[in-house]
C-alpha cells in the first residue's frame, strides 16, 4: 500500500478581503518529493503556503500535513518565508538568528538553547556554506548570504518538510542554481516544496511541478506542458532552457510587445 501523502489538500477555497484567492485546489505532496509551484503574480502561490502551514484558514476544503492539521504539525515544517519580509537591521550574528530556529524545539522555561541546539545550528549553518559567518551581523552581509541565513534557520529545526518561498528571488542565476543544487541534496532527508517566478532553475531537479493562478494545474511530474502554463497564466508562455531569460510571455490576444 502506498505511504499517505506528506500533504494532502483538497477542494480549498480561500477568500481574503472579500476576493477569491484560492478556488477548489486539490493538491497533494508526496515523502520525498521535490516540488514546485509556480504561477504568476497575485496567483495565490503564498497564500497556498500559508493554508499547508496553518497560517491562513480556508473557507471550504481540508488540509491534513503529516496525517494532522497543519497546527498539530508546525513542528515538523522548516519554513522560508519570502526574503523581503526579514527585518535585517537588528543586531544579531548570523549565529544567533539562526540558533533562534530551535526554539519552538526546547521545552524547558525558562528557554535556554543546549549542546544539541548549538550543534543543530552548526549543522545547517554547514549545509548551508555559512559556517565562516557565524559571528558576523546579519545585517553587513550580501543579500545571497542573508538568504542562505534563513533556509539554515529553517534547517536547524530538522523539520520533515522544507517549505520555501521564493528563496531564489534576490540572487543572480549562478547563486539560484547553486541554492537549488543545495535544496535537492536535502531530498534524502525531507521533502521539499518551494513556489518560484523563476522557472529556469526548476526543470532538471524538481520531481513535479504545479502552475497556481486561483486554480491550480498539476501534472505530477517535472514535466512543465503548455496546457498547465496557459490555464494558469491565461496567456501562452515560452520557456527558455540553459539561458536567459527563463521565461517570456507571450502576447495577449489585441496586444503588442513593446
Ligand atoms: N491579507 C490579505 N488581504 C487581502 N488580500 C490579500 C491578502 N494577502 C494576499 N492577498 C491577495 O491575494 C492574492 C494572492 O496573493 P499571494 O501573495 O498568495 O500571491 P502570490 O502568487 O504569492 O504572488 P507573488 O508571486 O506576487 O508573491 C493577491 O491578489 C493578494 O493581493
Amino acid at each position: 500500500m502506498s505511504e499517505d501523502p506528506v500533504i494532502d489538500v483538497r477542494g480549498v477555497s480561500v477568500t481574503l478581503g472579500g476576493r477569491p484567492v484560492l478556488e477548489d485546489v486539490d493538491f497533494r505532496v508526496e515523502k520525498g518529493d521535490f516540488y514546485a509551484v509556480i504561477g504568476p503574480n497575485g496567483g495565490g502561490k503564498s497564500t497556498l503556503l500559508k493554508v499547508i502551514l496553518g497560517l491562513i484558514r480556508p473557507s471550504a476544503g481540508t488540509v491534513r500535513v503529516l496525517g494532522g492539521t497543519p497546527v498539530e504539525r508546525r513542528h515538523l515544517l522548516g519554513y522560508v518565508p519570502q526574503y523581503r519580509t526579514f527585518d535585517f537591521s537588528y543586531p544579531v550574528t548570523v549565529g544567533e538568528m539562526v540558533l533562534s530556529g530551535r526554539l519552538g524545539h526546547i521545552r524547558n522555561f525558562p528557554r535556554r538553547y543546549g549542546q544539541e541546539d548549538r550543534a543543530a545550528a552548526d549543522r545547517a549553518m554547514a549545509t548551508m556554506g555559512i559556517g565562516d559567518l557565524a559571528g558576523q551581523e546579519i545585517g553587513a552581509l550580501s543579500g545571497g548570504q542573508q538568504q542562505r541565513a534563513i533556509i539554515a534557520r529553517a534547517l536547524v529545526g530538522e523539520p520533515e518538510v522544507l517549505i520555501l518561498d521564493e528563496p531564489t528571488v534576490y540572487v543572480d542565476a549562478p547563486t539560484g542554481d547553486h541554492f537549488m543544487d543545495l535544496l535537492v541534496g536535502l531530498r534524502d532527508e525531507m521533502t521539499v516544496l518551494l513556489v518560484t517566478h523563476d522557472v529556469g532553475v526548476l526543470s532538471s531537479r524538481v520531481t513535479k511541478i504545479a502552475c497556481l493562478n486561483r486554480r491550480i494545474f498539476t501534472h505530477d511530474t517535472a514535466e512543465i506542458t503548455g496546457d498547465m502554463l496557459t490555464g494558469a497564466y491565461g496567456c501562452p508562455v515560452d520557456l527558455i532552457a540553459h539561458g536567459l531569460p527563463h521565461r517570456v510571455l507571450g502576447e495577449h490576444e489585441g496586444e503588442e510587445r513593446p
